[in-house]
């Protein structure tokens, strides 16, 4: 039987304490960690030096989504610096085969990222070289926007798409108590939360409690 996974994302912690922010959300199944690079997205976060230094200390898997310009240059290395996985957004990808191939021998799981208006069709052909797809439901560059709720038949027609593939399917953006169920039935089971998790009074609860309802809605074992 399968089972949902939460990945919080630290881009809605306190990016001045990012090591107690990795110690609140001990209950997380990785940490998702969203680099910007102010060309692709209109915000600027944090780079390969912070995802180096967090791949050391943090005992939960980087899960790491690059919002940047030309991927197909920096995404290997974010594998080579100890991401557990490196999603890299089509739209800004120049040969999205040979880069999830490149990220997967650099040791890393592959994974290519949808704006909400890119159509799932630009993924098809990239299917059989990655691990996950993440279907965005909020315009990439900021936390705590509201859930798109057209991303739900895309998640669906993913769901299809994928069949019996193992490629799991992301959803990242408006990821609340309030929306997880309606994303898990459509089929999705790797949930990026970021204020939903980071705003709550205690992280780790609030990531079960997502967890919990993302379970039940999707019929199957609560992992924790
Ligand atoms: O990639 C992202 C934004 O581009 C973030 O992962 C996402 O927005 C998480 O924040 P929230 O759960 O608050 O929407
Ligand atoms: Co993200």
């Amino acid at each position: 039987m399968s089972h949902v996974t939460i990945h919080p994302s630290i881009l809605s912690a306190d990016f001045a304490a990012l090591g107690q922010a990795l110690e609140s959300i001990g209950t997380a199944d990785a940490v998702h960690v969203d680099v910007m690079d102010q060309h692709f997205v209109p915000n600027l976060t944090l780079g390969l030096p912070v995802v180096s230094r967090l791949a050391e200390v943090s005992s939960l898997p980087l899960d790491v989504h690059l919002m940047i310009e030309d991927p197909d240059r920096w995404a290997p290395q974010y594998a080579e610096a100890g991401a557990a996985s490196v999603t890299f957004h089509a739209e800004a990808a120049g040969a999205p085969i040979r880069l999830a191939r490149e990220i997967r021998a650099a040791g890393a799981k592959a994974a290519m990222a949808l704006k909400p208006t890119t159509p799932l069709d630009v993924a098809l052909p990239v299917l059989d070289e990655l691990d996950m797809l993440l279907i965005m439901s909020v315009e990439p560059g900021f936390g705590g926007q509201p859930f798109l709720e057209s991303s739900l038949p895309k998640i669906r027609a993913a769901v299809e798409a994928i069949g019996s593939r193992g490629i799991v399917v992301q959803v990242d953006g408006g990821v609340s108590p309030e929306t997880v169920e309606r994303i898990a039935e459509a089929g999705a089971s790797c949930f990026v939360a970021g204020s939903a998790v980071f705003g709550a009074k205690d992280p780790s609860a609030a990531v079960e409690k997502i967890r919990g309802l993302a379970a039940r809605a999707a019929g199957c074992a609560d992992r924790a």
